[in-house]
């Protein structure tokens, strides 16, 4: 019964629930796959698909042959699929959510989600977003890739290559954008007013320059703060919450909860040896070890990210402080490489400024030292936002790892 739910919504409800009660948009390669299959733990959830997690119903998969969204997409056959899902458990007294980690990078399908359910809720999982680029890139170099185009697209390319290749255009579309920014004069309407209307209220240039994060998947996909925004604009935070990939894999058990009663639901029964476990999954999915649902990896079979990406892949030699900046889940990543804790957090602080790529040893520190400067601002956006209240903060390690300072209470 929808009456039961407690989804803290202000706004009137409708009479008709249409389209998902709520939303997983992204971030693609930031654990995703697992938080779904840790949400399906409770059977008060189902996804629209009823099967499986991903619909891509108005974002296209993020491939570069279909980047272009679908927002208008017909609208009546996901009503039907969303009815279907609630149907086929003979009960409306369900959630039923959309788990397409596409949806955070395509500018319109916020927009296309309010029109659909405008009290639907909207969950984001952010990675540190050089590991989630790291990921994203190793991915598409592996087999099971071999057909998409974005897979040809990087074949001639290491992480190396590819960063020198695509990170200055990525700048210079961002610092083209920016140009445009700002330059809303005179009344609203009147003539010289820059358009305002997409995302966030954005004018011309910063929907531009969302756009240049929205059309590069493997590096513009891990800026964040601005498609958070752009939801926002939609659904407003209340509706929203974002949570972070090591908190995932620090405590499945709490962001499980933590889910259920943002989207008001009861909390699931689970066995108590389960809960004492506090890892209802019990592993991975989706990893590099293995990409099938079939193959859940535990914790200690999930090689660190730079192993199992090797040297072909990389561009070169990734020495254990390379690894230890690169590789976010695999505790003691830096050790297994033979590098001490130490340099882990130096490695990782040192990646943060931009002096610090000039002091790197191999191309791939560089690239990551690169990346890491990239990203900075873009992670500043996100502990503004936390401080402002309307996100939890970001990981704690973050700011080490880019390079920004604790703000010092004022007075
Ligand atoms: N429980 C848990 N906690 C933290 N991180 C996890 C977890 N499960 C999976 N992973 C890692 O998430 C990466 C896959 O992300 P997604 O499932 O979002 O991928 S996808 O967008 O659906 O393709 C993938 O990252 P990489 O292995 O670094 O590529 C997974 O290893």
């Amino acid at each position: 019964m929808p009456g039961a739910l407690n989804n803290g919504s202000t706004a009137e409800k409708p009479a008709v629930r249409a389209g998902p009660d709520f939303a997983l948009v992204g971030a693609q390669r930031a654990g995703t796959s697992s938080l779904y299959q840790l949400i399906m733990k409770n059977t008060y959830f189902a996804p629209v698909t009823f099967r499986h997690k991903e619909t891509y119903y108005f974002s296209g998969t993020g491939s570069r042959w279909d980047a272009d969204n679908w927002c208008d997409h017909e609208v009546e056959p996901y009503l039907q699929m969303t009815a279907a899902a609630r149907r086929l458990r003979n009960t409306t007294n369900l959630l039923v959510g959309d788990f397409s980690p596409t949806h955070l990078h395509c500018i319109c399908c916020a927009a296309s989600f309010r029109m659909i359910n405008p009290h639907m809720k909207v969950l984001a999982l952010l990675r540190d977003p050089v590991s989630r680029a790291i990921s994203r890139f190793t991915e598409l170099k592996r087999p099971h890739t071999e057909r998409w185009s974005a897979h040809i697209e990087l074949k001639n390319y290491t992480f190396v290559s590819y960063v020198e290749a695509e990170l200055p255009p990525l700048r210079t579309c961002v610092a083209t954008a920016r140009r445009f920014q700002g330059r809303a004069v005179g009344p609203p309407g009147g003539v010289g007013v820059a358009p305002r209307g997409w995302g966030a209220g954005w004018d011309m240039g910063q929907w531009m320059e969302a756009q240049c994060y929205a059309r590069n998947n493997v590096l513009g996909w891990s800026v964040y703060a601005p498609l958070l925004e752009n939801y926002a604009a939609h659904f407003g935070w209340r509706q929203m919450k974002v949570l972070y990939t090591p908190d995932l894999l620090a405590s499945p058990l709490a962001t499980l909860r933590a889910v259920e009663d943002f989207l008001g639901a009861p909390r699931a029964k689970l066995p108590a040896a389960v809960t004492a476990a506090g890892d209802p999954l019990g592993g991975f999915f989706h990893t590099r070890e293995c990409y099938h649902n079939t193959c859940l990896k535990k914790r200690h079979e999930v090689r660190p990210l730079t192993a199992a990406m090797g040297t072909d892949v990389a561009g070169g030699a990734i020495t254990p402080e390379d690894a230890a900046a690169a590789d976010d889940l695999v505790p003691g990543a830096a050790t297994a490489a033979g590098a001490g804790a130490a340099g882990a957090v130096a490695a990782a602080a040192g990646g943060g400024g931009s002096s610090s790529s000039s002091s790197s040893s191999t191309p791939f520190g560089r690239a990551v030292a690169a990346l890491r400067a990239f990203y900075a601002p873009h992670v500043q956006q996100l502990l503004d936002l936390a401080d402002q209240g309307v996100i939890a903060q970001p990981p704690a390690a973050w700011r080490a790892a880019y390079g920004l300072a604790q703000r010092q209470p004022a007075g």
